[in-house]
């Protein structure tokens, strides 16, 4: 499945014409009988006798790009000289840098950053290993950390193709918290092996942001990691999507006017973010969440080879309920999709209660076109920056370590989680709120401040908050 339609992207086609055989209005008519969008014209030369211009155009997908070219290819006095993806030009040489704070200017300067100085430093640290949080980047530091085998929704794709969504991740550390994140993508997905890298790795590290390791693996690696480690480790595909989750669905039970309490939900995809979602809906008081997987419900009474699923058995579907997503969906109030593209059919809207809820989070591709949706449903969100109702976990990670490295939290607890929700969710008021905004922008800069207070309010309030609180807190 291609990436749905209002989905866009971007390219731009240098192409030479020649004035006496074709005019520009020409060419503009063809891009949009292609069903191509122009959104941009930049003139790089012109002569007597022709022009050359970039033409940036909006278009669905890549066969759609191709489908775009290949007509103005056609075109008797068209030349298209090269054609560029703006998504790829803001990869080239990847996306992050390292940065000095302070420049190197003199021998004296080198002498103090490097040796002989350093030294000083060093034996500071040895002899108080604190002091890493004060002479180091690690308090404001954290590891991006996967293994490439659940990258978004693409599946397993390793390593090296993993990296530009956590070069992705880093980006968003810096310009919505101010944290310094590495992304660190290992070429191994033996659980043991990934643990011990980590824990050799955490010392120069304040937090480590596990994303995109499959289920079951992730869930082990993150508790051992969370137990053998003093540093919080937070698998951001659970937690982050989970947090994020219950933020959008306060907001969106409140349009519809039911309860937690009340509401039937159906939860696609029983991996690492579906089991998490799971969880904090249950911590928050929902009672009717029925999971389904590729094997349909997960129900009591199966004897499953996920371990995982034998568990998430026993804590949802109180009706013990069987069957296809399109069977269990029948008078569910919020669909919830972390699984994969195009899963979800309109008439499985049609059977949902009144005010159908639909969270279709899949990236890239949602579980069902969102536009496809729309006129059948109360609130639609999806996981994706081109529609409204961003719901994401960059809503959370940022903000949420940026108060557990300022507090110098010794983890992540759940208290923690729910205070990041109940932040993102209380951005939106009462008066904003609306069917097309349940959840604060992603760009919305009190998103991450007000995750940071609550977050270290929860942490000091717990007992994890490792630095002495200067403010009062609650
Ligand atoms: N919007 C957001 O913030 C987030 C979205 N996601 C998305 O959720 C999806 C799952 O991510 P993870 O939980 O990390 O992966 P995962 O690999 O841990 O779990 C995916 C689960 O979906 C199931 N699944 C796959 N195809 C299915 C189908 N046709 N029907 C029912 N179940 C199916 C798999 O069997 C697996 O249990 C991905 O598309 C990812 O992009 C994940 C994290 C955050
Ligand atoms: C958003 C995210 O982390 C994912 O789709 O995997
Ligand atoms: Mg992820």
């Amino acid at each position: 499945m291609s990436i749905p339609s209002g989905a866009s992207m971007h390219i731009t086609i240098r192409l030479q014409f020649q004035k006496e055989l074709v005019s520009f209005g020409e060419i503009a008519t063809a891009i949009g009988k292609a069903g191509g969008d122009i959104v941009g014209i930049d003139v790089i030369s012109s002569s007597k006798t022709h022009t050359v211009r970039d033409i940036t155009v909006s278009a669905f997908d890549t066969k759609h790009c191709d489908l775009i070219t290949d007509t103005l290819k056609k075109i008797n006095g068209v030349k298209v000289i090269h054609v560029s993806d703006r998504t790829f030009l803001m990869h080239i040489g990847g996306k992050i840098e390292v940065k000095s704070k302070i420049p190197i200017k003199t021998r004296d300067d080198l002498s103090r950053v490097y040796t002989p100085g350093v030294a000083r430093v060093c034996t500071a640290i040895a002899e108080d290993p604190t002091k890493a949080y004060s002479l180091t980047i690690k308090r404001n530091t954290v590891a991006v950390v996967s293994d490439g085998t659940a990258v978004l929704g693409l599946g397993d794709i390793g390593p090296h193709a993993a990296m530009p969504v956590m070069e992705g991740k880093a980006m968003l550390f810096k310009q919505l918290a101010g944290v310094d994140a590495f992304p660190i993508c290992l070429d191994t997905k033996d659980t043991e092996e990934i643990i011990q890298i980590v824990k050799a790795i955490a010392p120069a590290f304040g937090g480590i942001n596990l994303e995109d390791i499959s289920a079951p693996r992730c869930f082990e690696i993150e508790e051992r990691l969370k137990k053998e480690l003093d540093i919080p480790v937070f698998h951001d595909d659970q937690h982050g999507t989970a947090v994020v989750l219950l933020a959008g669905l306060l907001n969106a039970l409140k349009i519809v006017g039911k309860k937690l309490e009340d509401i039937k939900v159906v939860l696609t995809g029983i991996g690492a973010a579906g089991i998490a979602c799971t969880k904090i809906l249950l911590a928050a008081g929902v009672r009717n969440i029925i999971g389904v997987d590729r094997l349909g419900a997960i129900h009591r009474g199966e004897n499953y080879e996920n371990l995982y699923w034998m568990e998430y058995a026993q804590m949802t579907n109180p009706d013990n309920l069987s069957g296809t997503l399109s069977e269990v969906i029948k008078g569910a109030d919020v669909f919830i999709g972390v699984s994969a593209p195009g899963i979800l059919t309109v008439e499985d809207i049609k059977k949902m209660a009144k005010d159908p809820i639909v969270f279709a989070m899949a990236n890239p591709v949602p579980e069902i076109d969102p536009e496809l949706a729309e006129p059948y449903v109360r609130v639609m969100a999806t996981g994706r920056s081109d529609y409204p109702n961003q719901i994401n976990n960059v809503l959370c990670f940022p903000g949420i370590f940026r108060g557990a490295l300022d507090c110098r939290a010794k983890e992540i607890n759940e208290e923690m989680k729910l205070a990041a929700a109940q932040a993102i969710a209380s951005v939106v008021t009462d008066e904003e709120l609306n069917e097309t905004y349940i959840i604060p922008s992603v760009f919305n800069s009190k998103v991450a401040e007000r995750v940071r207070e609550a977050v270290m309010k929860a942490a000091y309030r717990t007992g994890v908050a490792r630095k002495e609180a200067i403010a009062p807190t609650e």
